[in-house]
């Protein structure tokens, strides 16, 4: 087996809040093996953000943050590294997309010059060179008419050629690894669909791993290899992504799957919900973070951290119901 791309280990990322560090992402551990699609799914507020934004470091800049843990790049310890060294990794070895393209594209530059930046910066090659590969990317991500759109400036452009611009400088210099956050949840539903097949597509071509967040289990289901289910800020369920959808174990991934909409609107019956809301970073439970919201939790839920129960080979839970008789995963416990 190969060494994988990234290895997280016991992540904690803490926030001030009212004079206290409260963990946002509370102990998770992810290994994404090169070339494979990881999805990571959860409602609004589980942390799915910050984790991955994490990788990069990109909260360093604007907030108070604490990380604890490690953040292994191929084996280096991102959280050691410096924001100088951060920074030359982002959009080289490691690069990011996320939901609203504008907010990520220059509106005063053209895609071309934007383009080029990125691969002069971090690949040191000629201006030439630089639009030629330019145009290259263009082409690769289905732009029909790529000297034309390298004149453009992004607010010309549909939100779709938006994207596919943003997913070209992100893959110009050809990284190992792309965070791919909400990638497709501002489009319309028949661009998300060419979106989701371009990104399927640029992996198999480039071989690059993915860490694919979002709230759409059916983009799960099409794109990703295999699955972390998030629920304030620790992983508690990971299958490979058939097992989840098949065998889901985790009262808040069986939750999360009732709500797919087709099943329930094909059948005219009322969509299931999953009670209440995640809780804000001051009132996470004290045992079982999804205990307040969960059908099935009784006193010991209430009181005590579930453990990480293998309980088929490659398929972990973090739930009380399957700690006698799977085998426990320490870290977790
Ligand atoms: N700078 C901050 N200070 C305090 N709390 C924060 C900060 N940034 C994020 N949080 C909190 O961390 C938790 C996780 O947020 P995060 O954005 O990662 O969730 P998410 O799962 O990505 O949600 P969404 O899908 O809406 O983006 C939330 O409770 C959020 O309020």
């Amino acid at each position: 087996m190969q060494d994988p791309i990234l290895e997280i280990r016991n992540l904690r990322v803490l926030f001030p809040v009212h004079k206290k560090w409260l963990p946002a992402v509370d102990g998770v551990d992810l290994t994404i093996q090169p070339g494979e699609i990881t999805g990571i799914v959860g409602e609004s507020g589980s942390g799915k953000s910050v984790m991955s934004q994490s990788v990069l470091r990109l909260r360093d800049h604007d907030t108070a943050v604490r990380y604890e843990g490690e953040i292994l790049f191929e084996k280096e310890n991102l959280l050691k590294w410096s924001l100088k060294q951060m920074r030359n990794i982002r959009g080289n070895r490691i690069s990011v997309i996320f939901q609203d393209p504008l907010n990520s594209l220059s509106p005063v530059h053209t895609v071309e010059s934007q383009l080029m930046e990125v691969l002069i910066l971090h690949k040191k090659i000629s201006k030439e060179e630089a639009k030629k590969k330019s145009v290259q990317m263009l082409k690769m991500i289905g732009i029909p008419n790529p000297e034309n759109c390298m004149k453009k400036y992004p607010f010309e452009l549909s939100g779709g050629m938006q994207q596919r611009v943003m997913i070209a400088i992100a893959l110009a210099c050809e990284p190992k690894l792309l965070i791919a956050d909400e990638p497709t949840t501002a489009l319309d539903v028949t661009i998300q669909e060419q979106i989701l097949y371009l990104i399927q597509d640029l992996n198999k071509k480039l071989g690059m791993s993915i860490l694919f967040i979002t709230h759409d289990l059916g983009a799960v289901s099409n794109l990703c290899h295999s699955v972390k289910v998030m629920y304030l800020g620790q992983i508690v369920e990971d299958a490979k992504t058939e097992e989840l959808f098949t065998h889901p174990l985790h009262p808040y991934t069986k939750g999360l799957l009732a709500c797919i909409p087709h099943l329930a609107v094909e059948r005219r019956k009322e969509l299931p919900t999953i009670p209440g809301s995640v809780p804000s970073l001051s009132h996470i439970p004290e045992g079982c973070h999804f205990c307040t919201r969960c059908h099935e939790a009784d006193e010991r839920c209430r009181k005590m951290p579930p453990p990480v129960v293998e309980a088929t080979p490659g398929h972990t839970v973090k739930c009380w119901k399957y700690a006698e008789g799977g085998k426990k995963n320490e870290v977790g416990v």
